[in-house]
């Protein structure tokens, strides 16, 4: 679905991402982890165009997107949630979605009625205001948003923060549920358990390089835990 080859980027001269590579298979769920300002956030940002790669190639179906802008890219089947999910406060959840619709160039009534059927418990809250929502609430507005692009590949930066625990159960199912229809994920998230429930792959970035590949059931380690990411589990 997607190899990234030797990525190089970073902010300014401040070089970021070393050389980072790294394949996502159709339909499988890969996750990052690494600790803090390793360079998780501008990998993700770096594949979907919001950053220049400085060097290295992106794949996605075989064909290079890593000089396209941003909107080619997504128009190609990439999705991004971003880290804070960074919705519209100020629009309400109804809104929210129209105006991802109308950023992909579709016709809103359709693609919002069909992402609502995946997300339902939104449809109470399409007249509120998305900075009314509580954190979770915005995770599925933030979701279901990535999702009116249709995209192939959802790039996800840190699902679980700033959202109560008791949520996470319900974000991990309907990101089953969007892969069992095929969605390919590359998750980034500090949260084992929550990645250790939805990645078939685990690899692990240090100073901008991917360095490793740990089988999600090591995350049950808590000696091995404490070696990769600096936090016991
Ligand atoms: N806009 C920016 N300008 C300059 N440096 C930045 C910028 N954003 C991030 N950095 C720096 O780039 C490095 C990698 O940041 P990045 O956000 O990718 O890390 P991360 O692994 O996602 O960490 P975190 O989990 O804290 O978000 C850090 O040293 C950070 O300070």
């Amino acid at each position: 679905m997607m190899q990234v080859e030797g990525l190089v980027a970073g902010y300014g001269r401040i070089g970021v991402l070393h050389g980072a590579s790294l394949a996502v298979e159709p339909g499988s769920c890969v996750g990052i982890l690494g600790h803090n300002g390793m360079g998780k956030t501008t990998l993700l940002r770096a594949i979907t165009g919001l950053l220049p790669c400085k060097g290295g190639r992106i794949l996605l179906d075989g064909q290079e997107i890593q000089r396209l802008p941003p909107h080619e890219r997504a128009r190609r089947g990439l999705g991004y949630v971003p880290q804070g999910r960074q919705i519209f406060p100020a629009l309400s959840v109804l809104d929210n979605l129209r105006f991802a619709v109308a950023a992909k160039g579709g016709r809103d009534g359709q693609v919002v009625e069909e992402v609502l059927e995946e997300f339902p418990e939104l449809r109470r809250l399409l007249d509120r205001l998305g900075g009314a929502l509580s954190g979770g609430e915005q995770q599925l507005l933030a979701l279901a948003r990535a999702l009116c692009g249709r995209p192939r590949l959802l790039l996800l930066d840190e699902p679980t923060e700033g959202i109560q625990p008791s949520i996470n159960a319900a974000i991990i199912e309907r990101i089953h549920a969007l892969r069992r229809r095929g969605l390919s994920v590359l998750l980034v998230e500090q949260n084992l358990d929550f990645i250790q429930a939805l990645a078939d792959r685990i690899l692990l970035i240090q100073r901008g390089r991917i360095t490793r590949e740990i089988p999600p059931t090591a995350l049950g380690d808590p000696a091995l835990v404490q070696e990769f990411v600096g936090t016991s589990a």
